[in-house]
């Protein structure tokens, strides 16, 4: 049932999916002109399975019988059993097709789905960080600072936007002003290492914020992500008003990295869960200027567009644009795609 030969498009109507760790999004395509039809957001704990959340949630609502799936997932795309990163669910495209009536089911990574979408995004989706000009047609970085950090590249060549989803969300990072040499002492490791992950996430915010508090000797009173951005924004909190600072340093310093890797004159755009909610800390001066500081290149980079995704769900419009228009993208298809054989 497994085939790897890329020949024929998905038939519509084509079920879209974005499963994350916490959260399910859905909707269907009817065809290739049609508005998605949008389901309710599902909390992945509260079905056993994909395949009940798929036939409660959709199937069993929507008029329109989807023929083909789409889904992007957090975690390996690696065989016919796909365990998803940080939920108990396992995505079985032969069940699916055996169970829920599909033809087709095509599994794509949860980053290059954001890619996908920043393809594809329209400017009112798009928060613009410093005063560079416009993108040009060119290559483009996602980041996303989340539960993890997502990293993807979109290399545009021959008329066609390349998703490259890799790890780079595991990069090392290292000091660099006085006050990261006071603090990163004080950072935690993974296995003797500050990797990206570790400070630009959920969890790296308040490591951030606790690596503060030890360097000056204060008694940490904040324990969630939400609430340390939250103080850092309304101003409440010294320590965490230098971790937003911080944080904002930091990811301008891994996305410049990013852009240079990718040459990406085309942007680099911040998704993730944290992105949007901290706007008003990234529009400061420590974002782009930490973006632009790398030196021999730093013309190069005050060229180079940065911009907050906003799109509620941009991963599903990524994988909608997708699906209308699959051959304007180069997604490969080999091993990750299961069809229905009569
Ligand atoms: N206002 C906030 N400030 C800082 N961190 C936050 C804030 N709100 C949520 N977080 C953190 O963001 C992370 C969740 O990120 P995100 O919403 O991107 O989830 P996800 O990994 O994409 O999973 P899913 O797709 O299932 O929602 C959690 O670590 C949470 O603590």
């Amino acid at each position: 049932m497994l085939d790897d030969t890329r020949s024929e498009d998905l038939p519509f109507p084509i079920l879209i999916g974005d499963i994350g760790g916490t959260n399910a999004r859905f909707s269907i395509l009817a065809d290739a002109n049609a508005d998605p039809e949008q389901f309710p957001i599902v909390q992945t704990a509260n079905f056993p399975t994909i395949d009940d959340a798929i036939r409660t949630i959709v199937l069993e609502k929507s008029p329109l019988k989807p023929r083909s799936a789409i889904l992007a997932v957090a975690g390996p795309i690696d065989g016919d059993e796909i365990d998803l990163t940080n939920c108990n669910w396992v995505v079985r495209p032969r069940n699916m097709i055996q169970n829920l009536g599909f033809e087709d089911v095509l599994v794509v990574n949860d980053f290059e789905a954001q890619a996908l979408a920043v393809a594809a995004l329209p400017e009112q989706y798009r928060e613009k960080l410093g005063a560079s000009g416009e993108p040009h047609l060119a290559s483009r970085v996602v980041l996303g600072p989340g539960t993890g950090l997502g990293v993807a590249g979109l290399l545009h060549a021959r008329d066609t936007w390349f998703p490259v989803p890799g790890e780079g969300g595991h990069v090392d990072v290292g000091p660099r002003s006085e006050r990261d040499f006071q603090i990163f002492p004080h950072l935690r490791r993974i296995e003797g290492r500050v990797s990206a992950e570790e400070i630009l996430s959920g969890r790296g915010v308040v490591n951030i914020y606790q690596a503060i508090c030890a360097a000056d000797g204060i008694a940490p009173t904040l324990t969630l992500p939400a609430d340390v951005t939250a103080h850092g924004l309304d101003g409440s909190n010294p320590q965490a008003v230098e971790t937003l600072s911080l944080l904002a340093t930091y990811l301008g310093r891994v996305a410049g990295d990013m852009a240079l890797i990718f040459m990406a004159r085309g942007g680099v755009y911040l998704a993730g869960g944290i992105s949007q909610k901290i706007i008003p800390a990234l529009k400061g001066p420590q974002f782009r200027a930490a973006f632009e500081d790398k030196a021999p290149h730093s013309e190069l980079m005050a060229t180079i567009p940065t911009y907050v995704v906003t799109h509620p769900q941009a991963a599903l419009a990524g994988l909608a644009s997708f699906a209308r228009m699959p051959a304007a993208y180069g997604i490969s298809m080999d091993g990750r795609r299961w069809r229905h054989q009569a």
